[in-house]
């Protein structure tokens, strides 16, 4: 099963932490850029990847980002993806989809019948109908999903948070991650049905972590967001397993923190002090 082959990659790379490839023409360095928007993301993006892919498991690729420059955009996403994929590493794509299941069908074809995607991000708020097209292709094609549960937006309390039979609508959402998963959970104890929950919600995350034992937990919010390892660590397991960490900002910019330094080397240096940071974190190892 995927969830068990991509648990098995990140315990030989001892890394937990994705790389979230959210490039935008205005974070290409000065001196890459091009005329063409897109040829600068595209050889921006393949330096990053041939620079990472040795010691990251996963890429997330956001898909507005891309979306933002039309066709050309879209099709940069999926030359991305391709290269990502053809380098080893694990896809997820941000996506956020939910519709009704007709429409669902069609998302979910979209992205999880692609050899250069393995997960995708789905918004449970139209309920299971609109998710479970999603689970029938992750059966079908080997694939996986991260259910939005409680995001690491400051307004995610607008709603994420009201009360509804005496507990969160996060803490439901949960609660439905888990059911929804309970029959897909592989080797290692996981399910493919997996849940996104903000770094920058620690406390929410002890309890959701409980709700949902064997959901892989999807964690942004790490960095630029303002949370730390220590935040993030809420969201693992006790076999230190259970949740991979995004950091997108942090890691693409790191260059404007080391002029000193090249582009590679700036960014395999973040991603490093990153990795560190969250294994001391989550399993005490010396930095
Ligand atoms: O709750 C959520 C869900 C998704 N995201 C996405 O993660 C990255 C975070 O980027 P940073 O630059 O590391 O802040 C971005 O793609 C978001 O759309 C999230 O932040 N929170």
């Amino acid at each position: 099963m995927l969830i068990d082959k991509f648990i098995s990659e990140i315990e030989s790379k001892r890394n937990c932490a994705v790389v979230g490839l959210d490039t935008q023409y205005e974070y290409v360095p000065d001196k890459m850029k091009k005329s063409d928007p897109i040829e600068s993301i595209w050889e921006f993006n393949k330096r990053i990847i041939d620079a990472i892919y040795e010691i990251v498991a996963v890429v997330k690729i956001q898909i507005a980002m891309y979306e933002q420059y039309g066709v050309a955009g879209l099709d940069l996403f999926y030359r991305t993806s391709h290269y990502a994929k053809e380098k080893g590493m694990y896809v997820i794509a941000d996506v956020k989809r939910g519709d009704i299941s007709s429409t669902a069908v069609a998302y979910s074809k979209a992205f999880l019948t692609r050899p250069d995607i393995d997960f995708v991000t789905v918004n449970p708020y139209m309920g299971y109908d609109s998710i479970k097209p999603f689970i029938d292709d992750c059966v079908k094609y080997d694939k996986g999903i991260f259910i939005l549960t409680k995001t690491s937006n400051p307004s995610s309390g607008d709603i994420q948070d009201l009360i509804a039979d005496g507990r969160p609508i996060y803490e439901h959402v949960a609660i439905k991650v888990d059911q929804w998963g309970k029959d897909y959970v592989g080797e290692r104890g996981y399910s493919f049905v997996g849940a996104v929950i903000g770094a920058t919600y620690p406390e929410q995350a002890k309890k959701l972590r409980a709700l949902m034992p064997n959901a892989y937990i999807l964690v942004p919010g790490y960095g630029v967001q303002g949370a730390t390892a220590q935040d993030a660590a809420a969201a693992f397991n006790r076999d230190g397993l259970g949740a991979i960490v995004n950091s997108s900002r942090g890691i693409l910019l790191s260059y404007k923190k080391h002029p000193e330094i090249g582009l590679e080397d700036a960014i395999i240096q973040e991603v490093i002090r990153m990795r560190d940071d969250l294994n001391s974190a989550i399993r005490g190892d010396k930095k």
